[in-house]
């Protein structure tokens, strides 16, 4: 599938007047409905890059395409109404309400009270904000977190296909910038905007870029999809500003796989204590996973159990045959029910091996039960598994090719 460019950069270079080039020589496209994630350190050119496309900075030499047009040729006023603008300080008016804040665009394209107001009501409702709460108060009535999702529902307000944002989570704690991560990659994941996203937080730019571009001093050291920046930094400055961890900032962008997964026996809590028992013997497992009468994941028995579950299950018909007082009923009575433990840990498809591996930790478990979307039991992740998952991730990157496509040899296993 090829996808158009909506944002292109050809040569583009930014030289100030007292001499400073803030951004040379750059050419990178944002495909349409594409995060493109622009990081590095302080200073070397990602506000400037972006403020070139609002043309709120103009380049000194090259040119930027907006959807195959040339900027330079639109009218600034007409081009900022084609793109939404976050940015970290918000920018709200301090005595608009938030209603007001939140439809400063419909009110200057000449929309309608009505109509304005039904759209901030609308956008704050999609950006977790209740209007009917939040609507009339004014921007210090709210928290920092809050104040940034206004800014987010104010630069939608118009549904613009595109997004500027300079590190609009960047004044916010950690637990809450998570928190407006994940709703904004859910938001996206409905609104499809091209956005371009500063941030100088490589865990940030990881987790919601398709693609990052890491900056060096005014240039593009390496843009790629995070997890090949991430497993192949293209030059040792690149390596040094993921960090030597970036084997762990790798595990949060690659997500889990079915074929990542090992396909332990199950069992029905309703089965029989000894079939189940001979199930486990006859495949050479020490556990099952077990599982209610509508397939979904109840938990797990071990053989151990199991074993001498159906050896009191044997006794006890015994005793039954003899006629003893005190018996429990006849032979083989008992079901896998009597034995099975509750398993807490478990995550669906798709969810990062990083939330795997919280996940593991979390219940001090030695694997976790993964569920399709209908909660339907697909397998389970062991730790050997999720650092296969890992290596093959890498490899495919390596070689551009499908991870499922990569076939690994693991000490295990060889
Ligand atoms: N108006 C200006 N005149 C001269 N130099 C400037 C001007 N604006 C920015 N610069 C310089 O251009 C370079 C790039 O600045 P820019 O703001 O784009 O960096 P940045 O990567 O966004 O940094 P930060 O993360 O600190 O915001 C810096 O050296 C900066 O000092």
């Amino acid at each position: 599938m090829t996808v158009r460019d909506m944002i292109r950069f050809e040569d583009v270079t930014k030289r100030y007047p007292d001499g400073t080039v803030a951004v040379e020589g750059l050419s990178f496209e944002v495909g349409e409905g594409e995060i493109v994630t622009l990081v590095g350190p302080s200073g070397c050119g990602k506000t400037t890059t972006m403020k070139m496309v609002n043309r709120l900075i103009e380049p000194t030499g090259g040119r930027i395409l907006l959807d195959g047009e040339d900027i330079a040729d639109a009218e600034p006023v007409q081009l900022r109404r084609r793109m939404g603008y976050v940015i970290q300080q918000t920018g709200l008016f301090p005595h608009r309400t938030v209603l007001d804040n939140t439809a400063t665009v419909p009110h200057l394209l000449g929309w309608s009270r009505a109509r304005r107001r039904e759209r901030a009501r609308e956008l704050l409702d999609l950006v977790g904000l209740d209007p009917s709460q939040y609507g009339d108060r004014y921007p210090d009535q709210l928290s920092g977190g809050q104040r940034q999702r206004v800014g987010v529902a104010r630069a939608l307000a118009a549904d613009p296909p595109v997004l500027l944002m300079d590190e609009p989570f960047g004044a916010v704690d950690p637990v809450v910038r998570e928190h407006l991560q994940n709703e904004f990659l859910r938001l996206q994941a409905r609104l499809h905007k091209t956005v371009l996203f500063v941030t100088h937080d490589i865990e940030e730019a990881v987790r919601l870029g398709d693609r990052i571009a890491v900056y060096g001093e005014g240039r593009i050291e390496q843009l790629g999809p995070p997890a090949r920046v991430l497993g192949e930094p293209a030059t040792p400055y690149v390596a040094d500003f993921v960090g030597a961890d970036r084997g762990l900032k790798r595990l949060s962008v690659t997500s889990i796989v079915p074929t990542d997964l090992e396909a332990p026996p199950t069992v029905h809590l309703t089965d029989r204590t000894g079939a189940a028992m001979a199930r486990l013997t006859e495949e050479g497992a020490r556990w099952a996973v077990v599982l209610d009468d509508a397939d979904e994941l109840h938990g797990w028995v071990g053989a151990a159990e199991l074993a001498r579950g159906a050896l009191a299950d044997g006794e006890r018909g015994k005793e039954a045959e003899q006629g003893k007082r005190g018996a429990g009923g006849e032979r083989g009575s008992g079901t896998v029910a009597d034995h099975a433990r509750r398993m807490e840990a478990w995550l669906p498809l798709g969810s990062s091996l990083k939330q795997a591996f919280s996940t593991m930790l979390q219940h001090d478990a030695g694997w976790i039960a993964v569920l399709d979307e209908q909660d339907r039991f697909v397998g389970v992740l062991t730790p050997a598994r999720l650092h296969e998952a890992l290596r093959r991730s890498v490899d495919a990157d390596a070689r551009e090719v499908a991870r499922e496509d990569v076939s690994f040899t693991s000490i295990e296993s060889a």
